[in-house]
């Protein structure tokens, strides 16, 4: 679960998150989305303790990343919105770089490392260098990187940008299967099909504030017959 209480962040006089404040849930999948700039990368960064908290406070499975934040980060992985990292490590040197981080025991991470470069069809590249790897192969190195270490929460910064129709939709079978777990999975997307075929809960924001923060049902009852598209324009032409 993660827990944001009223948090803010400026950019000199730029209120890029504005007192911000909504709960996801453990067992479902939450869609973050908003209009570019409207602050979705800002609170991931923040969430993930890349980004300092101005006002407020984040709690990851009740451990504050500011506070505590070695131990936060324990509870998640992240896939983040550019898969270009450390472009001259192999993709296995990579993936391992990860494992080590989580103390991943060798036999343990080999295994998923094995099955996961299958699932995601990159076994014949993994010791190629990621710079040599196309977007869509990085991001899938980048996923793996992740996946691998098994953390309870998975924050996942527009995801699916860059994978292949087939890796798009193995991701978004394994966010299922880890909701369904009783796993906690938060992802930003653009693509509004995505969200509303996936998604239990849905937190809309706009110019840094959340307009909507409840489930994918709630949302449609409140606007019936129409599309999550039709509701999100309609959201945000509101706020
Ligand atoms: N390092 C920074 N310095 C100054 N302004 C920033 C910085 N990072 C973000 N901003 C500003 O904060 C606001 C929110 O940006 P953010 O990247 O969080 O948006 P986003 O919702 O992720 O957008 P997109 O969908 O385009 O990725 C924008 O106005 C952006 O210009």
């Amino acid at each position: 679960m993660i827990d944001i209480k009223n948090v803010s962040k400026s950019f000199g006089t730029k209120k890029a998150v504005d007192d911000i404040r909504f709960q996801v849930p453990s067992g479902s999948i939450t869609g973050f989305i908003g209009p570019n700039g409207a602050g979705k990368t800002t609170t991931i960064h923040m969430m993930t303790g890349a980004l300092g908290i101005d006002q407020g406070e984040i709690l990851l499975n009740g451990i504050d990343i500011a506070k505590n934040p070695i131990q936060a980060k324990r509870e998640f992985g992240l896939v983040p919105d550019s898969p270009d990292l450390f472009l001259r490590l192999s993709a296995r040197e990579y993936i391992n770089f990860m494992a080590d981080i989580y103390q991943i025991d060798q036999s343990l991470r080999n295994q998923r490392i094995g099955q996961l470069a299958k699932d995601f069809q990159i076994e014949s590249d993994l010791d190629q260098p990621l710079s040599s790897f196309s977007h869509g192969m990085r991001q899938k190195a980048i996923i793996i990187g992740a996946l691998v270490c098994d953390p309870n929460i998975w924050i996942l910064d527009e995801p699916m940008t860059g994978l292949d129709p087939e890796s798009a939709f193995l991701l978004k079978e394994k966010m299922k299967e880890h909701a369904q777990k009783g796993n906690t999975v938060f992802f930003s997307t653009h693509v509004l099909e995505v969200a509303e075929k996936l998604c239990d809960q849905i937190v809309i924001i706009n110019k840094g504030k959340i307009c909507f923060d409840g489930t994918l049902d709630s949302l449609k009852e409140k606007f019936p017959n129409q599309s999550l598209e039709e509701i999100f324009l309609e959201v945000i032409s509101n706020a």
